[in-house]
């Protein structure tokens, strides 16, 4: 582990926000069309993975305004797992902590705070995570030693400490898996990333 100074902990939080704003910018920036590409490219990767992988339990989310795999991505993923598979997606708790309820179709899906949507079903605990083989995160970029760049709430870093074995796989636009982010001692990191170029690019 190495040794964090309170210095070098100040610089990484300060140049985590910083990132963050410039790369959320240039998601905004991407037109429509680019947006739909992407999509359509980062699916067909995951496909490929989950026929590699075969879970019987995946997490995922609903990508929201410009994140990488577009709104349909839950149902994209329901057709690719096994006829018997569950697909988890999270519930932000008020401490931005993640529940997990089943995903059942999108009518199961709520508008939620945070221009979010999220599963109305019954839900199965924040440890819930734990059950799932392969779990797909959002970020906002990924470095080659796979340390994640988030929205700043802690909330996949909470998740992802309750994971066991499962493969950790951020989906991302093309240029956010870059050399080396600010990392932090509590940063949990990904072994894998999708690019709508790239496709599935093991890390760390
Ligand atoms: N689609 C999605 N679901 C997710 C996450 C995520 O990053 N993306 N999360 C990851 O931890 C958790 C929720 N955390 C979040 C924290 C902040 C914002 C946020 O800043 N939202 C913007 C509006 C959305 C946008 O256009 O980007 C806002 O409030 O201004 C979103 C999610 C769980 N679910
Ligand atoms: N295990 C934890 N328990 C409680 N708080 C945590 C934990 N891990 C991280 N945090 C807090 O969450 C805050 C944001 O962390 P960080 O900037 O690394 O978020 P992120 O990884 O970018 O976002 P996210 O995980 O939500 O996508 C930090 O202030 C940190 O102290």
């Amino acid at each position: 582990m190495p040794d964090f100074s309170d210095q070098d902990e100040f610089a990484a939080k300060a140049g985590k926000t910083a990132l963050r704003g410039r790369l959320l910018a240039a998601r905004r920036a991407l037109p429509e069309e680019s947006r739909r590409a992407a999509a359509g490219r980062v699916r067909r990767a995951l496909g490929d993975l989950i026929a590699a992988e075969r879970p019987a339990v995946a997490t995922a989310y609903v990508p929201v305004g410009a994140e990488p795999g577009g709104a349909g991505l839950p149902d994209v993923l329901t057709r690719l797992l096994h006829p018997d598979g569950t697909l988890l997606l999270p519930v932000l708790l008020p401490d931005l902590d993640l529940d997990w309820a089943e995903y059942a179709g999108p009518a199961s899906l709520t508008p939620t705070a945070r221009g979010l949507r999220e599963p109305s079903g019954r839900r199965r605990g924040p440890a819930a995570v734990a059950d799932a083989q392969l779990v797909v995160v959002p970020a906002l970029a990924v470095d080659r030693r796979g340390v994640r760049l988030g929205r700043g709430g802690g909330s996949y870093d909470r998740a992802l400490a309750r994971c066991g074995s499962a493969l950790v796989v951020a989906l991302l636009h093309d240029g956010e898996l870059v050399g080396e982010l600010p990392a932090e001692p509590h940063d949990r990191r990904v072994q894998g990333v999708i690019t709508p170029a790239g496709g599935f690019v093991r890390v760390g």
